[in-house]
């Protein structure tokens, strides 16, 4: 379905996502503008704000909201706008972006919002961690660690080596500790490691739990079953081989709602530290609709 010449657009930029992302952000208002678009353009100042735009949109009189940033800057905006039928597109400026590679939005600009204006809008699901949603993972122990160990000022300057750099520091740190998990038909399981996908990609293209799906009403849980730092390197070698975790290794499964709990351990959402355990995790189907590349 061609939306052109309709209503107007909230465009909610991150223009320090990726390093610098302002120029990138004018050649999109630019480019929406020449195809007749009113475009409204709300630059984030700081944590919070992406959030706040987006709360706002119903208001605002919008028939569409685009975000432009990072996975971050799209984590805060679909928090600020879900439960809602106001359509979301996306234009990746990010350092990773994680949820661009996996429904296959472009990285050129004007690719990009092409698909904005004319991609189909589908309802997805939502995870929600605590009282924050997800639309990527939700991860516990060691990977929510090392994201809460990133520095910014080296991520601004180095972009993905400062994630391999914290991910060094929080390795070395200490032993992992357990995490206790209840499913929804209350088995109880522990693990070192718990990652919960909304999709398949995690930190680029590795695929952690390659079952998920954003239009699915479940999450896919992967939860790590050995303790030990060589233990956990070794399967996370395989996961960056492409290959899938045995059994003894790894527990995973499609879910709509966990308990987690384990000794006040980090938790991440979206590749941003989010707070501490213990947490409930589940499914929100049909919260949102997204604007995404036919087909994806
Ligand atoms: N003007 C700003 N100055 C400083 N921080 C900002 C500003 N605008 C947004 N932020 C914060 O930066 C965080 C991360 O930004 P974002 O996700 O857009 O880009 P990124 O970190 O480069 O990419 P990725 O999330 O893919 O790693 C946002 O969640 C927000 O808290």
């Amino acid at each position: 379905m061609h939306r052109k010449n309709q209503g107007r657009i909230r465009l909610i930029a991150n223009p320090i996502a990726g390093g610098n992302a302002r120029q990138k952000i004018d050649q999109a208002a630019a480019w929406l503008r020449r195809q007749g678009r009113e475009v409204e353009v709300l630059l984030t100042g700081a944590r919070g704000d992406a959030r706040e735009f987006a709360r706002q949109a119903p208001q605002a009189g919008c028939d569409l909201v685009i975000a432009a940033g990072g996975d971050g800057t799209l984590n805060e905006v679909i928090n600020g706008l879900a439960p809602s039928a106001i359509p979301l597109a996306f234009i990746p400026l990010g350092t990773t972006n994680v949820f661009a590679l996996e429904v296959g939005i472009p990285f050129d600009i004007e690719a990009a919002c092409r698909i904005a204006l004319e991609g189909e809008p589908r309802p997805v699901c939502l995870g929600l961690a605590g009282d924050t949603r997800f639309l990527l993972m939700a991860g516990v122990g060691f990977d929510a660690d090392a994201v809460f160990r990133v520095s910014s000022k080296l991520k601004r300057r180095t972009g993905k080596f400062a994630y391999l750099v914290s991910a060094v520091s929080a390795l070395l740190a200490g032993p992992f500790a357990p995490i206790e998990v209840e499913t929804e038909q209350g088995e109880r399981l522990r693990g070192y490691n718990l990652v919960v996908g909304n999709g398949r990609f995690y930190g680029g293209r590795f695929s952690i739990t390659p079952g998920a799906s954003l239009y699915e009403d479940t999450l896919e849980a992967c939860l790590f079953l050995r303790p030990g730092r060589l233990r956990f390197l070794g399967s996370a070698l395989k996961i960056a081989l492409g290959a899938r975790l045995p059994a003894e290794e790894a527990r995973i499964f499609k879910t709509r709602h966990l308990e987690v709990a384990g000794a006040g351990l980090a938790v991440q959402i979206d590749g941003d530290f989010h707070g501490r355990l213990p947490m409930t995790i589940r499914a929100l189907p049909g919260e949102l609709r997204m604007v995404l590349p036919t087909g994806a």
